[in-house]
């Protein structure tokens, strides 16, 4: 089957988070099912560079306001087309925002994304390949199956992913006509959400399928707790929702062979306690008699940093130690720069974005903390697995889907491979923090369960195939 995969972001090329992973490993996941995967996205400055055997596509002398052409070409083993519109994509900052805050410009230049991508997906790229499905990310892709519903499909089947409802594609009503959306899109059944338009919300009410990132936050989303806003509106699509988890791009993170670090495997830990050492050392600390905890995470709200902050003193009087690479809100860089100052020793922080010591935090510590307060699927803790490096995380999203929390009776039964707490507060982490230190100080039980987290299944496999039953399911 032919697949037109639309999002923002995606591995190698461009990353903010998640996302781009996902978006990037879906290709080579869904090959070997027989599926032909091409991803669209932006070409921000550099992107247009990277690709091989770069031809154009596509143009259109007027894309929300200046001139476009899409190109097609191959990075890595991905097949990208790449949409290159100046006017929206040529910017000095980040992808989404510069020092001065999110592009004013941020619904259009992502709905020239969706237009362009719903032309392709109807009338094809010019070199003969018409997708079957276009298959959209997060509110950035929401509007190609609307764009799809209201100005023809050409028979192109459509599905919407959500990886995180916190963002919706919110913006004023009076954007409607330059959204190129139609009066009736102004509903409460199609974009209008509290007398704004959102992007997500229009997506979600117009994809012929949805799928979110695990199977636990398919049904949290009916939540008002965790659906924000959107609770009705997923409910009311139940049953064209599915819930699939992440895998790890095991080409990129596997200890057996990654280049950044000492490489080890569940046979011989060896490499693993190198790292260890080599990581107190990078980070300045001092001796760690109990577990080294790492964090390699966006500073945000939902990831439950301030509630680490609180956590922290008891578990550093009992032994632990923390390093932490990570970026995002100033008041929780803040917080844990003052943790780090008060135990020069055993807390450590590098606030910035670094792919390879990421991969050494992963690789070194004992432990991943991941105390987010809501989690559509988390790959962190998923490298942890595949590392040795136990998770601790909040029961929530796809945390609860990949980490088996160690309990009496799961130890016993031999199939713990984390530890996880509810509810998410400060109270639970630190009582999860204490059961890390008691755990990891039995070294026998400590070592099997790093054993078998280690062979816990979180590849691409399955999760494939489940994309492969539903692409199946959409065309039949
Ligand atoms: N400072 C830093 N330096 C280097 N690397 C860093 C970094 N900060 C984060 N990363 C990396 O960025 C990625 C973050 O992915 P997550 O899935 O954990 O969260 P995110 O909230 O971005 O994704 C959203 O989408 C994904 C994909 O569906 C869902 O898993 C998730 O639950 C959802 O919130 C990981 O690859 C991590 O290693």
């Amino acid at each position: 089957m032919r697949i037109l995969s639309v999002a923002s972001e995606c591995v190698p090329l461009v990353k903010t988070g998640g996302l781009a992973d996902v978006v990037g490993a879906l290709p080579g996941a869904l090959a070997p099912l027989g599926h032909d995967m091409r991803v669209m996205i932006p070409a921000y400055p550099g992107i247009l560079e990277k690709l091989r055997n770069r031809v154009e596509i596509w143009a259109d002398p007027d894309l929300f306001g200046g001139p476009a052409k899409a190109h097609l070409g191959r990075v890595a083993d991905l097949d990208v087309i790449a949409l290159d519109a100046p006017h929206l994509y040529r910017r000095d900052g980040g992808i989404y925002a510069d020092a001065g805050g999110d592009y004013p410009d941020n619904p259009e230049r992502f709905a020239a994304l969706c237009w362009a991508a719903a032309a392709i997906a109807r009338d094809g790229g010019g070199d003969g390949w018409t997708p079957d499905i276009l298959h959209a990310h997060d509110w950035q892709g929401g509007l190609a199956p609307a764009y799809l519903h209201y100005h023809g499909s050409g028979g192109t089947r459509s599905m919407l992913t959500i990886h995180n409802i916190a963002f919706q594609g919110i913006t004023g009503a009076d954007r409607l006509s330059a959204l190129r959306l139609p009066p009736e899109a102004f509903d409460k059944e199609a974009a209008e959400y509290w007398g704004n338009l959102s992007t997500l919300k229009l997506g979600l009410v117009k994809a012929d399928a949805i799928t979110t990132v695990s199977p636990t936050y398919a049904e949290e989303l009916m939540r008002p707790e965790f659906g924000m806003g959107l609770e009705g509106v997923i409910a009311s699509r139940a049953k064209d929702l599915h819930g699939i988890l992440n895998g790890v791009d095991e080409a990129i993170w596997s200890p057996e062979h990654d280049d950044a670090i000492a490489p080890y495997s569940a046979r011989s830990l060896k490499g693993k306690a190198t790292n260890r050492a080599r990581l107190i050392a990078e980070f300045g600390l001092g001796d760690v008699p109990g577990p080294l905890a790492i964090v390699v995470s966006r500073l945000t709200w939902q990831k439950g940093i301030d509630l680490l902050a609180e956590a922290l003193p008891d578990f550093i009087a009992a032994g632990g130690g923390l390093a932490m690479l990570g970026s995002g809100d100033r008041d929780l860089e803040e917080a844990m720069r003052r943790a780090a100052h008060i135990w020069p020793d055993r807390v450590a922080v590098r606030v910035g974005y670094d792919e390879p010591l990421a991969h050494r935090l992963i690789a070194g510590g004992d432990a991943v903390l991941v105390p987010s307060r809501f989690e559509p699927c988390g790959l962190t803790q998923m490298y942890g697995l595949r590392y040795g490096t136990i998770p601790v995380v909040a029961a929530t999203g796809g945390l609860n889907d990949t980490v088996i929390g160690a309990t009496p009776a799961s130890l016993s039964a031999k199939a713990a491979t984390g530890i996880t707490f509810h509810p998410v507060d400060h109270i639970a982490l630190a009582g999860a923090l204490r059961r890390l230190v008691a755990l990891h100080a039995d070294r026998p039980v400590w070592t099997t369960m790093v054993k078998r987290a280690m062979k816990a299944d979180v590849g691409w496999h399955g999760p494939a195939a489940r994309y492969s039953e539903i692409y199946g399911n959409l065309t039949a």
